[in-house]
């Protein structure tokens, strides 16, 4: 039998996408073909220019294909208007920035609710609350970002993330700005969130042992999907993107 449809929470079907216009076109994604299955962790790596980031932005609607489709459950989301993508990224994606994005001047409870907010007009404190024990800061609800360290930061920021309900939360090296012990908090707490709520989760990373919690590694090369690894170890990882660095096109300037 091959993956029923409810399978895979995201589907990317020759995928396309082109920055710029002509003649200085880049073709940032050649005609991806790639699926994420429902609760699981990706991890997608690559060199740098690969088209990590603009695959990660098409898939959660931040970012709009130019050829192919993005398919988040059964809803094709690159036929969609403005204001339904809108709504769908409110309702449907959770995104998780390497800068955590929050707002310096709302506590962790404000800042997890602040999507609550936007998309149903009152706020949930106690769902806000929920949310920040769920990721280890129920004693840190009052805390504005500048008195968190760099991880807390990031688990509001999942927390926040998480606010909606999203079917998918997609994170962009979501560890690139920690340490390694804060790194491994973040990864430690996504994991968990795949393996005990059924979360699916996909990220971008550059570190092999960011890539080693994921159930499976796509790389890309030059814009297409180079190969996959699945039960990744941070060692055979590190040993791809060398070999991917080394045949990798070098970029210009
Ligand atoms: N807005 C843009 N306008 C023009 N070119 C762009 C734009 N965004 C990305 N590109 C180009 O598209 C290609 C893919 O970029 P992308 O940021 O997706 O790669 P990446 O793998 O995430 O790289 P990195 O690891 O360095 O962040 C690169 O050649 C990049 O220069």
């Amino acid at each position: 039998m091959g993956s029923s449809p409810s399978s895979d929470a995201v589907r990317l079907v020759r995928l396309t996408k082109v920055h710029g216009t002509a003649p200085h076109e880049v073709v940032a994604l050649n005609a991806i073909d790639l699926t994420f299955r429902r609760g699981t962790f990706s991890a997608v790596m690559g060199p740098s220019g690969s088209g990590k980031t603009t695959l990660l932005q098409c898939a959660a609607g931040l970012d709009r294909p130019t050829d192919g489709a993005v398919f988040l459950g059964d809803t094709d989301i690159s036929t969609l208007s403005e204001r339904e993508l809108t709504a769908l990224r409110r309702n449907r994606i959770g995104f998780v920035f390497q800068s955590f994005n929050l707002m310096a001047a709302l506590t962790a409870a404000q800042n997890v609710a602040l999507p609550l907010r936007l998309a149903r007009g009152r706020v949930e404190a106690d769902r806000a609350h929920q949310l920040l024990a769920q990721v280890g800061l129920g004693n840190r609800t009052t805390h504005r970002p500048a008195s968190l360290s760099g991880g807390q930061q990031q688990r509001v920021a999942i927390a926040r993330a998480l606010a909606g309900n999203p079917e998918v939360v997609f994170a962009d090296e979501p560890t690139g700005a920690l340490d390694s012990r804060n790194s491994r908090d973040v990864l430690e707490l996504l994991r968990k969130l795949v393996d005990d709520e059924g979360q699916t989760v996909v990220t971008v990373t550059h570190d092999p042992v960011a890539a080693a919690f994921a159930d499976r590694v796509t790389f890309l090369a030059d814009g297409r999907v180079s190969g996959h690894l699945d039960k990744p170890t941070a060692a055979v990882v590190a040993d791809l993107m060398t070999a991917l660095e080394e045949t990798a096109p070098k970029e210009a300037g």
